[in-house]
C-alpha cells in the first residue's frame, strides 16, 4: 500500500472481455500479479493479469484485470486471495463480473444478468474456499448467503441502465457454478434450466462467498 495513494472501497473483479474497464481509471496505480506477493498468475487469454487502483467515476476503485479459475489448477484458496486482501484494504463492496452461458429464454448472447441468487454446484458438494479454519476477522463460520447481493446496489445497476437506454438488454436472474473447464452438455443446460437457473459459468462465486 506505500505504493499508492488510493484507499479503495469498491472491488470490480473484471471478467473475460471486461479487464478494458480497468484501463478508463482515472489516477492508476497499476501493479503485474507477478510483482505482488502470494497472488497466482493469470493464465487465461485476455486476462492481462494487473491489479489496477484509480478513480472511476469519482470513486476509488480496485480492479483485477483477470481473474483466477479452478480449472486452471489453481486451489479455492488461491482463487479467492485477492478479495481476502481486499477486505484488508477496506474495501466493502465487491462487483463480480464474468462471461457466462444464457439459458434464462428471454437472455440474447450479449445481454448483461445482475445476479439474485446463486446454485453453487460445486459448493454442495463440500468444495469451498472457506473449509479449514475459521478467521473470524473475515467472517463468521456459518456465513449466509441469502443477502449475498445487495438489493440496492441491484436497484441501482437496474436504474443506470434505463438511463444508459440498455434496459432493454438487462435483467435479473439466478446464475449457477459449474466446475468446467468443458461447457455443459444439451442434458446438463436443460437440467439447469428445469432448476431454475438463468445463466451458468466457471467460477465466480467462490469471490462472493469469501467476503
Ligand atoms: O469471465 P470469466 O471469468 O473468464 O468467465 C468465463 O469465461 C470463460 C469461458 O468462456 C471462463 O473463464 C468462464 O469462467
Ligand atoms: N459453464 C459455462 N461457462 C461459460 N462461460 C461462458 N460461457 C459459458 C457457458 O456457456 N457455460
Amino acid at each position: 500500500m506505500s505504493q499508492t495513494k488510493h484507499r479503495p472501497q469498491v472491488a470490480i473483479i473484471c471478467g473475460s472481455g471486461l479487464g478494458m474497464l480497468a484501463d478508463t481509471l482515472k489516477c492508476q496505480d497499476s501493479f503485474a500479479y507477478s510483482d505482488i506477493p502470494g497472488f497466482p498468475q493469470s493464465t487465461v487469454q485476455g486476462h492481462a493479469g494487473r491489479l489496477v487502483f484509480g478513480e472511476l467515476k469519482g470513486k476509488t476503485c480496485v480492479c483485477m484485470q483477470g481473474r483466477f479459475h479452478m480449472y486452471e489448477g489453481h486451489s479455492l484458496c488461491k482463487t479467492t486471495f485477492p478479495v481476502r486482501v481486499f477486505k484488508l484494504l477496506g474495501v466493502d463492496t465487491l462487483i463480480v463480473t464474468n462471461a457466462a452461458g444464457s439459458l434464462a429464454d428471454g437472455l440474447q448472447p450479449g445481454d448483461i444478468m445482475v445476479i439474485k441468487d446463486h446454485v453453487n454446484f460445486p459448493g454442495m458438494g463440500g468444495l469451498n474456499p472457506l473449509t479449514g479454519p475459521n478467521d473470524d476477522k473475515f467472517g463468521p463460520r456459518f456465513p449466509a448467503m441469502s443477502g449475498c447481493y445487495d438489493k440496492g446496489l441491484r436497484c441501482v445497476a437496474m436504474e443506470v441502465a434505463k438511463q444508459l437506454g440498455v434496459a432493454n438488454i438487462m435483467q435479473e436472474g439466478v446464475y449457477a457454478m459449474v466446475g468446467g473447464p468443458n461447457f455443459e452438455s444439451i442434458a446438463e443446460a436443460r437440467l439447469l434450466h428445469r432448476l431454475g437457473v438463468d445463466a451458468v459459468a466457471l467460477f465466480p462465486l467462490m469471490d462472493e462467498i469469501i467476503i
